[in-house]
C-alpha cells in the first residue's frame, strides 16, 4: 500500500440504508477537501478514520494509513490526529499542560519534554505562554494551541472537521495558513470537512462532494 490516507472502498450504513461510499488516497502533504449537505455524513466519514464511528452505523471497506491497515485499530493507536471546530483544549490544564499532554511518550525527560513544549509554542508565535489558562485566550490563541497539541502527538495523518468556521474572518486566514503550512511540512495527509468553500480553495487540492 502507497503512503498516506488511503479510504480503500470505503462504505457506512445505518441498517439497511448506505450513508456514504468513498474511494480516495490522499498523498503526504496532500489535503483532500469533503464537502456536502448537513447531514450527508461528513463527520461519519472522519469518526470512522480517527476510529470512534458510533454503534449505529457498520462500516465496511479498509482505511490505510501509511501502508498499515488501521480499519479495526483503537483510536489511540492509529496515529491519526484530528482538529475540531471547537478547540477542546483541556480548561483544568495551562497551556503548557496541554501541550504536554499531547506530547508523544518518545519525548522523554522533564527537561526534554518542557523543552519540546516551549520549542511547539515558540513556533505559532506563542513563546513564553505555559502558564496561562486557556481560558484567558483568544480564539485564534487557541487554535493555536490545538494544533500543536495535536501535531505532539506525531500523528501520521490530519483530520480537520471545521476548524476555522468559529475564528473570524481575520484569524480564519492567517490559522488556515499555519495549519496547511505545518501539514505539508510534515508531509501529512489531511481529509477536511468543511462547508466554507474558501478553505476548500486555500486548501488547494481535491475536493469531493458527499450527497
Ligand atoms: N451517533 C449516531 N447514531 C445514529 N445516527 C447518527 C449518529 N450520528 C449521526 N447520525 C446520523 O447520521 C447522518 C450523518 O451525520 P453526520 O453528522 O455525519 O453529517 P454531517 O455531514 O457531518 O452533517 P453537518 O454538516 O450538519 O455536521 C445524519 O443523518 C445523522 O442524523
Amino acid at each position: 500500500m502507497a503512503e498516506g490516507l488511503t479510504l480503500d472502498d470505503l462504505r457506512i450504513a445505518r441498517g439497511e440504508d448506505e450513508l456514504l461510499r468513498l474511494d480516495a488516497h490522499v498523498a503526504p502533504g496532500e489535503v483532500l477537501t469533503v464537502m456536502g449537505p448537513s447531514g450527508s455524513g461528513k463527520s461519519t466519514l472522519l469518526a470512522a478514520v480517527i476510529g470512534t464511528l458510533a454503534p449505529a452505523f457498520s462500516l465496511e471497506g479498509r482505511v490505510w494509513l501509511d501502508g498499515r491497515d488501521i480499519t479495526a485499530l483503537p483510536p489511540e493507536a492509529r496515529r491519526v490526529g484530528i482538529l475540531f471546530q471547537d478547540e477542546l483544549l483541556f480548561p483544568h490544564l495551562s497551556v503548557g499542560g496541554n501541550l504536554a499532554f499531547g506530547l508523544a511518550r518518545s519525548v522523554r525527560g522533564r527537561a526534554a519534554r518542557r523543552a519540546r513544549v516551549a520549542e511547539a509554542l515558540q513556533e505559532v508565535g506563542l513563546a513564553g505562554f505555559e502558564a496561562r489558562d486557556p481560558a484567558t485566550l483568544s480564539g485564534g490563541q487557541k487554535a493555536r494551541v490545538a494544533l500543536m497539541r495535536m501535531l505532539l502527538s506525531e500523528p501520521q495523518a490530519l483530520l480537520l472537521d471545521e476548524p476555522f468556521s468559529r475564528l473570524d474572518a481575520d484569524r480564519r486566514d492567517r490559522v488556515r495558513e499555519m495549519v496547511f503550512a505545518r501539514a505539508r511540512e510534515r508531509a501529512l495527509p489531511v481529509l477536511m470537512v468543511t462547508h466554507d468553500a474558501e478553505d476548500a480553495r486555500a486548501a488547494g487540492g481535491r475536493v469531493v462532494t458527499l450527497d
